[in-house]
């Protein structure tokens, strides 16, 4: 056996035996198998070694057959995989078929609530709180969020809500002063005055003694309980903003002190309604590389454990971004920048370094990023917002509302565009086409490579209207090109007859790949269109293609529900054409982790699968005298 007590560990019930001392051996256990299996996988590591302590005494306390806890984000949530029955299969997580990086219901029925994305928890638990009410249940709802889930707007929604009412649900806040990179706002200033006043923490101590001394248990003791809370609330003021809420506010207290972790939770349950518990952590703890710089370590890919990850100065499209804006914003000294707690994964990091006030983090707030982005625009400067793909889902209606209706000066650079691989089906930026799509006002691009990205960010600064450039995770050769054709028309790669394959974006590479090899192997020569252009479609070369060809493919790496491919086949439509239009897309259908070439090739996106459908749809018969 490699751990004494974690390998006897395979449901939360085989914790209630473990003596003291055993749970610290077995908390340090759990930190040397997650170090050691993420730095195999790749993934979210600083979270997890943070809330060691406090997932063992949240299985401690609760049964979560029974009692739900709704993981914020999700990402933090791999100790309770671990301890709920997943232990020996965590080797496989994030990749395909194995576990999932986030809580999945179709994992365990441990899981209750499905999360990715920020700042949800609270209107979640809430809403399991009011069904429970009505059905009689009497189980125990949990909302775990950290200090960065907390700045999201949906999260504040939640509290103002969880506040008015009377239900039986504690928020334990998860407070590491840290998002992915540093914390903002004003809410996090609130939190971190809590944290540095030694005295209310004295206090705040006095306060769970003075909870647990409270003898008699039931409806009587919470009573009594909140009684002893308010009474003190004038003295004691920390959370005194919770507090006024309506959500009372206890801690802050040592999210590693395993101890005091249970007895507050113990003490907690006594007490009914609406609560909070404020939990300080140690993001990356444990681990020495991850404590010291835990932005680096939030998520990883594979690093060698005694070496740490390696920092090498990656090529890839976020950085052409950062480098661009960097180009612009020395010429133009208005424009702004916004990033919505993603200044890193955006490229923006060394921007915001260079021009401090002309790079704004809002936290994770991306529907507020869209508005302010608007406002910053309506003023006549212009505005970009760096933003994921996915997280963008978050701003649908200010873009319409805020941005596109007024006609604004703001550019949406959507990042992680496409399918993104091991962070699965809440990641994938595959919708993006679909919605921004059916927007009047905007002009959207997908360049096919870093070069191109480039040129359209600096060729569309002077626009005075809106525009969304969409680019994918990671890196790709330039493909060589005419540099200096004009971005608003598409663009012919490689000449064919009959069969042309209009590409977007990355998905060009992939296309190019697809008719090299149908010409090497079939002699049939397919022509490859740059279609960098999404909205307004370029209708002049559609209207010669729809002419002079007999078969044309769409290919894009969006839903095929709303994407490029539709809106084509509409306009081929409009111009009668009388031949075969197929769409190579992604399926109306949430696609789940794995390495991204894994599901390329699943859902027919490769080169391979491409050529494939091409063969398909030609007939594969009369192949030679039909089409060559
Ligand atoms: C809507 C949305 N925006 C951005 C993100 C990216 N993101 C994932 S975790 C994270 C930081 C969360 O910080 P916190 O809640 O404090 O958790 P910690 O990582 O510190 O444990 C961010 C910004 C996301 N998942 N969802
Ligand atoms: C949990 C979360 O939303 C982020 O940490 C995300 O996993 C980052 O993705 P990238 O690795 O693509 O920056
Ligand atoms: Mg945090």
């Amino acid at each position: 056996m490699m751990y004494k007590i974690l390998d006897k560990i395979n449901s939360p019930k085989d914790l209630k035996n473990l003596k003291e001392e055993e749970i610290f051996l077995l908390a340090k256990e759990i930190r040397k198998f997650l170090i050691k299996n993420i730095s195999k996988s790749g993934g979210h590591l600083a979270s997890n070694l943070g809330v060691v302590e406090l997932t063992l005494a949240l299985h401690s306390v609760f049964d979560t057959k029974k009692d739900k806890i709704v993981f914020d984000v999700g990402h933090q949530s791999y100790v309770h995989k671990i301890l709920t029955g997943r232990r020996e299969k965590f080797g496989t997580i994030r990749q395909y078929e194995g576990l999932s990086g986030f809580p999945k219901r179709n994992e365990s029925e441990h899981d209750c609530f499905e999360t990715g994305h920020s700042s949800t928890s609270i209107s979640a638990a809430l809403g399991m709180a009011f069904a429970g009410d009505i059905k009689g249940d009497s189980n125990e709802i949990i909302a775990l969020i950290g200090d960065g889930a907390l700045t999201g707007g949906l999260a504040l929604e939640g509290l103002n809500h969880l506040g008015s009412s009377d239900a039986n649900l504690l928020v334990v806040l998860n407070d590491n002063e840290m998002s992915i990179c540093e914390n903002v706002g004003g809410l996090s200033d609130y939190l971190c005055n809590i944290r540095i006043n030694t005295v209310y923490r004295k206090l705040s101590k006095h306060m769970i003694d003075l909870v647990s001394s409270v003898p008699i248990v039931g409806v009587k003791a919470s009573q009594t309980a909140v009684k002893i809370k308010d009474g003190l609330k004038h003295i004691v003021m920390p959370g005194a903003l919770f507090d006024e809420m309506g959500v009372k506010y206890f801690g802050p207290i040592d999210g590693h002190d395993y101890k005091t972790l249970v007895r507050a939770l113990e003490e907690l349950k006594k007490i009914k309604g609406p609560k909070l518990l404020h939990v300080i952590t140690k993001k990356g703890k444990g681990y020495k590389f991850a404590e010291e710089d835990p932005s680096s370590y939030h998520g990883v890919g594979k690093f060698e454990i005694d070496k740490g990850v390696m920092k090498v100065k990656s090529e890839n499209y976020s950085q052409t971004v950062g480098e661009t804006l960097e180009d612009i914003f020395n010429d133009d000294t208005e424009c702004l920048a916004i990033t919505a707690a993603m200044a890193n994964g955006t490229g923006l990091e060394n921007l915001k370094i260079k021009y401090p006030k002309r790079v704004i983090d809002v936290g994770i707030a991306e529907g507020h990023a869209t508005t302010l982005a608007a406002g910053i625009a309506s003023t006549g400067t212009k505005a970009y917002f760096a933003v994921y793909s996915t997280f963008l889902q978050r701003g649908f209606d200010e873009i319409i509302h805020d941005v596109a209706l007024q006609n604004l000066p703001v550019t949406l650079l959507i990042d992680r565009a496409g399918l993104v691989g091991e962070d699965g089906e809440t990641h994938h930026g595959m919708f993006d086409l679909s919605y921004l799509n059916l927007i009047p006002n905007l002009t959207i691009f997908a360049p096919k490579d870093k070069s191109e990205l480039r040129r359209i960010i600096k060729q569309t600064h002077s626009l005075k209207t809106p525009v969304a450039i969409r680019y994918p995770r990671g890196n790709d050769l330039d493909i060589e090109s005419s540099k200096e054709d004009d971005i608003f028309k598409w663009e012919t790669l490689k000449k064919g007859t009959k069969i042309a394959i209009l590409a977007t974006g990355k998905m060009v590479h992939n296309a190019l790949k697809a008719s090299r090899e149908l010409e090497t192997e079939y002699n049939i020569r397919c022509e490859v269109v740059n279609s960098r252009i999404i909205k307004p479609l370029d209708i002049q070369t559609l209207e010669d293609i729809a002419r002079d060809f007999t078969h044309i493919f769409t290919l894009e790496d969006n839903s095929i529900a709303g994407g490029f491919g539709q809106i084509v086949l509409s306009e081929l439509n409009k111009l009668n054409f009388s031949g075969k239009a197929v769409n190579i897309a992604l399926p109306d259908s949430f696609i789940e982790h794995g390495s991204v070439d894994i599901l390329y090739d699943k859902y027919g996106l490769s080169s391979n699968k491409i050529k494939m459908k091409v063969l398909d749809t030609i007939g594969k018969t009369n192949l030679f005298e039909e089409i060559s």
